[in-house]
């Protein structure tokens, strides 16, 4: 039945001085004209068009062809006798051919922007049989094939002292050596810093499995993250795009954490010390490489500690710009061992920190107070510093405004 219209006589005329029962609500005060810029945006938002997408994607292709190169190496020169030898020419190979492949690229595509890269020429200038070898893995995934002369300048342009002004890429052609020789974890770790901040990390993991829980499944994973649009990760093999956040535990016995296989790079005994002290049960997950960052930043473990297990060790940019990258934009938090902010401003190392401590969000001051504890470092209110510095807070918003973002295509 249709609703029964109100007859003329029924109908009320609203007068607001006539009656207390008729409800009456003040009109809303006049909304404030929101400052926006011409885009649409809020004031200090970026765009929400892609940053730095041209990076990204010659980012992407040059790890990924560099991966292919450290993949073909294995294959071809990693046996059961190099092994035994410890014979370390495949990692040598695959390091300089690696880093040939990517400073070409990045040249060819940004000509201006120097390259702190691991490798230089010398020992192939020495030794022409290695340097053949690695031309010839160069130009098998090469689309125009280099001249040896050609190549040893491209790994040369890795030679940039980096610093605080400007921008420069970071790249470690194979982190995690004993992990490739081994068959295990390595990875090929590239980053944009601009002005002393980390703005674009892209990482290859050509041997971590896609779904950890299935470590026979499918294998080769990117991490790719731009400060402030979220970071995600693909398969090797196929372009989808997926966000990633870290693990929303709310106590660090709710997690995991993972650390370096090898003992010289980092204290396994404090390691085992802190975890006793935040009641984590489950054994440690040691891996090579910054694989270990993009398994933070996935949510597979809740906690990466890098412990200093020398006073004079100053750890490498091209170790750390895009892990740390990838996990604060996974929602994380990454200091040092003081829980001072990674410095990448100061050179071709990180001399102004020691350690790392990479976690969720949520965790991570309980986490830093163990390390604290363990390895007897002063905390904020011994040492009159304050943990959150501009930085850190800058990174916070821009890590907030990844989240509102959503994705981004490549
Ligand atoms: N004493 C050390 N402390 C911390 N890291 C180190 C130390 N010596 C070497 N490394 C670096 O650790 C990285 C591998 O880390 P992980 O153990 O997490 O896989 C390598 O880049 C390696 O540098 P290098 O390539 O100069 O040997
Ligand atoms: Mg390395």
């Amino acid at each position: 039945m249709p609703p029964r219209r109100a007859r003329p006589s029924e109908t009320k005329y609203y007068d607001p001085s006539d009656s207390e029962d008729i409800p009456f609500a003040p009109p809303p005060p006049p909304k404030k004209p929101r400052k926006v810029n011409p885009d649409g945006r809020k004031p200090g938002r970026r765009p929400k068009v892609p940053y730095l997408d041209a990076e990204m994607k010659v980012a992407i292709k040059a790890v990924l062809k560099a991966s292919e190169l450290c993949q073909s190496v294995f294959k071809a020169l990693v046996t059961e006798e190099t092994l035994t030898k410890k014979d370390k020419s495949p990692v040598t190979v695959a390091d300089f051919g690696a880093q040939a492949i990517v400073n070409a690229l990045l040249s060819s595509s940004f000509p201006e922007d120097p390259i702190v890269g691991e490798e230089d020429s010398k020992d192939l200038h020495a030794d022409h049989s290695m340097r053949d070898r690695v031309l010839e893995l160069v130009n098998s995934v090469q689309e125009s094939p280099m001249t040896a002369d050609q190549m040893t300048k491209f790994i040369d342009l890795g030679n940039y002292a980096g610093g605080a002004e400007g921008r420069f890429w970071t790249l470690d052609p194979i982190d995690g050596t004993k992990g490739f020789l081994r068959g295990e974890q390595f990875a090929v770790c590239l980053a944009l810093v601009n002005n002393g901040k980390v703005e674009l990390g892209v990482i290859g993991c050509p041997n971590l499995p896609v779904d950890l829980s299935k470590p026979e499944g499918e294998r080769g994973c990117l991490f790719i993250a731009t400060r402030g649009y979220g970071a995600f990760t693909r398969s090797f093999a196929s372009e989808t795009l997926t966000k990633i956040k870290t693990t929303n535990v709310k106590n660090a016995n709710e997690t995991v954490f993972c650390e370096s296989v090898e003992a010289g790079h980092t204290s396994q005994s404090e390691s085992a010390q802190i975890a006793q002290m935040l009641h984590i049960s489950g054994d440690s997950v040691r891996m090579d490489s910054q694989c270990k960052y993009g398994v933070v930043a996935r949510g597979d473990a809740g906690i990466y500690l890098r412990l200093p297990v020398s006073d004079t060790y100053e750890e490498k940019i091209w170790d750390h710009a895009g892990g740390m990258l990838i996990v604060q934009e996974a929602g994380g938090i990454v200091t040092d061992i003081d829980g001072k902010p990674l410095d990448f401003s100061v050179g071709r190392t990180l001399k102004s920190n020691k350690g790392v401590v990479a976690t969720s969000k949520a965790i991570h001051e309980e986490v830093l107070n163990a390390v604290r504890t363990v390895l007897k470092r002063p905390f904020p209110s011994e040492s009159g510093g304050s943990e959150e510095d501009e930085d850190e807070a800058e990174d916070a918003e821009d890590a907030e405004e990844a989240e509102e973002s959503g994705s981004q295509s490549v």
